[in-house]
């Protein structure tokens, strides 16, 4: 089976004004399979974003390539949808014109754009807010708004970047658990970036920690705990192994 994302030797580094090159990431190698959900955790400026956006085609690794469905990714595709943290939705359009945004620009008829927006919407639990503008919703609104917008265009791929983690505690677990519902139902290939170590063991199949100086891949933590994945597995003691284990990993590398 060709993984649907394919890290090969990922290499990338930056040019600072007047100092040498810093090495932002180092040889990363890693595959994503079809329909996997990997979360990935490590100190700050250990690569993580830079990782995912080399995925996206945002940024060109300096050697190595990744590969998606064997093809090597030369630029931002349809297949890969992006949520970033902090997601620009356009001020002048609704909720409902923003979901359909994405739909619009592949030529999609009016009526089914319409109906393809509206049930994200609903997915999201937007439902009365459809016609609202973004300046009025709270920051867990927008968010929910941005990722309806990544949904209905239907990716194969989602890239996530911290995409909860300006949301109040609450309105995170909310979306963890809306965002486990969508990905049971359609079987997206999700690699999702966090901070949030419970975060990264709720959602994920495989945890990917990576280290710092030089940014690259420290571990790969398996979380065997089977999906559905619900409340009671958040406070059992086999979830509180797998996060110590995993807090370890990220802030004791040198023991873990
Ligand atoms: N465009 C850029 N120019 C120069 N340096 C950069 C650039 N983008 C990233 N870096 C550097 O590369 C390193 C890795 O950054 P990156 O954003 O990938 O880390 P991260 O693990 O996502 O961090 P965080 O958790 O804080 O978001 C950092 O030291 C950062 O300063």
């Amino acid at each position: 089976m060709i993984p649907k994302i394919s890290f090969q030797d990922v290499s990338r580094s930056f040019e600072l004004a007047g100092q040498k090159s810093f090495l932002a990431l180092d040889k990363l190698s890693l595959d994503i399979e079809d329909g996997e959900f990997v979360t990935v955790v490590g100190p700050s400026g250990c690569g993580k974003s830079t990782a995912m956006n080399i995925a996206a085609g945002l940024i060109t690794p300096s050697s190595g390539s990744v590969l998606v469905d064997g093809a090597e990714v030369t630029g931002p595709g349809p297949e890969r949808g992006v949520i970033f943290q902090q997601y620009a939705l356009f001020p002048w359009l609704t909720v409902r014109q923003n979901v359909e945004f994405g739909l619009q620009i592949t030529g999609m008829p009016r009526a089914k754009r319409r109906e393809i927006a509206d049930r994200f919407i609903q997915l999201v639990g937007l439902g009365d807010f459809a016609n609202s503008l973004p300046k009025t919703l709270s920051g867990g609104m927008k968010q929910r708004c941005a990722i309806a917008r990544a949904y209905a265009v239907n990716p194969k791929i989602l890239l996530m970047d911290e995409p909860f983690g300006a949301l109040d505690a609450l309105t995170r677990v909310q979306l963890q658990d809306q965002l486990l519902q969508t990905w049971s139902q359609e079987r997206r290939t999700v690699m999702f970036i966090t901070h949030d170590v419970d975060e990264a063991v709720y959602l994920a199949s495989r945890v990917i920690v990576m280290a710092s100086r030089p940014g690259r891949l420290h571990r790969i933590i398996p979380v065997d705990l089977p999906y559905p994945r619900t409340e009671e597995m958040r406070l059992s003691p086999e979830f509180a192994a797998l996060r110590n284990e995993v807090w370890r990993s990220v802030y004791h590398p040198a023991e873990h």
